[in-house]
């Protein structure tokens, strides 16, 4: 089992972590730094910079007053006349570096305040274009590994904070330390420069090295993070234990891991070994620049106290290349990932809604014609040359054999997924032209598997949008699901939370639950109601009260049904039967139960089955006379 990213633009960028692209990207990503950081507390940031910029300066300061101890301390005289010439450098260096280390206090502090806020900025703003995607991206591969990559960058957003401010530091030391050195001798910066360069090409490779087989096992982790969320919820605990799956399942997740365990592995040696070469070659061309140090000394180029300068100076200006080229390194390595977020943001993982504007009323008419829909990357058409139409007032049902397209006509209906090719229309206007959120409020939607939101029982039935009847229209609706049963035996009534893992909260059947996701519908004042096995979990009193009340919800509203049980479609005014994405056969109950086709195929093997069971169903004439008699 392996993820792919077909795509490779991931692993083509994270090819390009190079020395000449680092040093052309640097300033893009500390100036992208600071504007996520500028928007999230402005006062932090430009606290921050400031913070970074006076500690380059002390620096600066420190090494000057370096030169002026030693130069004192060296000169000719008595050793009281030379302490008390020092001293005020030595003041200096003391002012200076206590004030470096208050700045880098007041830095730490900042970051630590800005960067997790970051992350939680970059996470909604992931949310939010998570949900103005189409739907239709679930279904394509790439997007999910798109969206994953996006989460990874949004969790990292807060190390570009700190990273942000090690690159500015090292930028200021190494502008300090380069200052004063090249006043010293204008020799000594580029043979300095000269040697710190293996050492960069090393760990910039090393660098791309980490990203690409961190890459590379990013479908990896994505395997594991969902056999972690099946292992460890508790919706499988039950089937985990009673299939004595655990082995299998965790022996699964350790082939995974052993896997990414090799792979980073191999990335670890093969960096460590590129830092070494970087070292060696780094090392040499060090005793090369302390070489020309003592040869400037000894023939006199350089005084003594300009020499013991250097030492410093050399010193500071090598730590700020260091870390000028680990931080940039890490920090290109934070862009690439930033790039997935923002570029998930700015495409929404390339399934951005782009749909029209217009506001529709509750639908009158909806019409489908030649209608083709064929799912993201699939063979075959799940929907083929579908055409009919559904009126307000209406109970159309669907049935058909599993995987006949019921549940995607439903979902085509209601302009969640739109047309390959053919026609939705409400109204005369194509779903893809209707304001998406506008036509959504139009719909009542019952799924087959309906989300069991952890949160009070008024929230689970509102869905966060009370009407103006508040807690009456809630009433109203549970009485309509048979919710009301539900609701008086919840410890708050509608403020329960409905969740056990909740302080207070209490849990509820399957059938419950079911209950739950019928009153949202009924309690939504939508103009199109669909019901995809509404009362699968339902015992048969619940189930009878569903269809009892169906024709009243009706009234206002048009209803779309699908059902397996045949029994409950004699509701219906029309039948539609679908079979491999067609619709073969159309008409009342009395009427398809009474021609031959595949309505009267799946009915007989029904109702013969069930006329074997205990209890008798009722005969399909009884419920045609019933049917033409409502
Ligand atoms: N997200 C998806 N991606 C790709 N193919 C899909 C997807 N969902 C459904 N399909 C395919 O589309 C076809 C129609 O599926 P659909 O869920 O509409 O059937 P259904 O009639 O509602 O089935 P059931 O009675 O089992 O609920 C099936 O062949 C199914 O495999």
């Amino acid at each position: 089992m392996q993820f792919v990213d077909r795509t490779g633009s991931r692993e083509k960028a994270g090819r390009q972590i190079r020395l000449v692209d680092m040093a052309r990207r640097l300033p893009q990503l500390v100036r992208r730094s600071v504007a996520l950081a500028w928007i999230i507390d402005r006062w932090a940031a430009l606290g921050l910079l400031v913070c970074q910029a006076v500690s380059g300066a002390m620096q600066a300061l420190g090494l000057l007053a370096v030169s002026g101890t030693i130069a004192a301390l060296l000169s000719s005289g008595d050793i009281y006349g030379r302490l008390l010439a020092a001293w005020p450098s030595l003041v200096m260096l003391a002012g200076a570096t206590a004030a470096r280390a208050l700045l880098g206090i007041t830095v730490a502090w900042l970051s630590s305040r800005l960067g997790p806020q970051m992350s939680r900025e970059a996470e909604q703003r992931l949310l939010r274009a998570v949900t103005e995607v189409e739907l239709a991206a679930y279904d394509a591969p790439g997007f999910n590994h798109r969206k994953e990559a996006a989460d990874r960058g949004a969790e990292i957003a807060q190390d570009l904070v700190s990273e942000g401010q090690d690159l500015i530091a090292s930028l200021a030391s190494l502008v300090a330390g380069a200052g004063v050195l090249t006043a010293l001798h204008p020799a000594l910066l580029p043979l300095l420069a000269l040697a710190g360069f293996p050492q960069a090409v090393a760990q910039v490779s090393a660098a791309r090295v980490r990203y690409l087989a961190r890459l590379r096992s990013n479908g990896d982790y994505r395997l594991l993070s969902i056999l972690r969320w099946h292992v460890g919820d508790r919706y499988a605990a039950d089937q985990i234990r009673a299939g004595t799956m655990a082995d299998f399942l965790v022996g699964r997740y350790r082939h995974i891991t052993d896997r990414i365990n090799r792979a980073d592995r191999r990335a670890a040696d093969t960096g460590a070994r590129m830092s070494l070469v970087g070292a060696l070659c780094g090392g040499v061309a060090s005793a090369a620049v302390w070489a020309a140090v003592v040869w400037l000394l000894a023939t006199g180029r350089m005084s003594v106290g300009h020499a013991g300068t250097a030492v410093f100076a050399l010193q500071t200006v090598g730590m700020a290349l260091r870390g000028l080229v680990v931080g940039g390194a890490r920090i290109m390595r934070t862009g690439l990932y930033m790039d997935d977020w923002s570029e998930f943001l700015r495409e929404a993982g390339g399934y951005r809604m782009i749909r029209g504007s217009l506001v529709p009323e509750p639908p009158q008419e909806i019409a489908v014609k030649d209608l083709v829909f064929r799912y993201e990357e699939a063979k075959n058409d799940a929907l083929r040359g579908v055409s009919f139409t559904l009126r307000r007032g209406e109970v159309v049902a669907l049935v058909g054999y599993n995987g006949s397209g019921k549940t995607t006509l439903a979902k085509l209906l209601s302009g969640l997924y739109l047309p390959t090719t053919g026609s939705v229309t409400w109204d005369g206007v194509p779903t893809g032209d209707l304001d998406p959120y506008a036509m959504w409020s139009q719909v009542a939607l019952v799924p087959q598997d309906y989300a069991r939101w952890p949160l009070t029982a008024r929230e689970n039935i509102t869905l966060g949008q009370p009407t103006e009847g508040g807690d009456a229209d809630i009433h109203a609706a549970c009485a309509a699901s048979g919710a009301d049963e539900v609701v008086t035996e919840l410890r708050s009534g509608l403020d329960t939370v409905l969740a056990r893992d909740w302080l207070g909260g209490q849990e509820l059947s399957g059938g419950q639950w079911q209950r739950i996701a019928l009153t949202r519908a009924f309690h939504r004042p939508a103009g199109l109601l669909l019901l995809d096995e509404p009362t699968s979990a339902l015992d048969p009193l619940g189930e009878h009260r569903i269809f009892a009340g169906l024709r009243k919800l009706a009234a206002t509203r048009a209803v779309v049904l699908i059902t397996h049980r045949l029994t409950n479609v004699a509701v219906a005014d029309r039948v539609l039967v679908l079979d491999k994405g067609r619709i073969v056969q159309q008409g009342t109950f009395s009427e398809l139960v009474t021609q031959p086709g595949l309505f009267r195929e799946l009915w007989t093997y029904q109702h013969t089955r069930e006329t074997h069971q205990p209890a008798t169903a009722p005969s399909p004439d009884a419920t045609s006379t019933e049917t033409q008699g409502s």
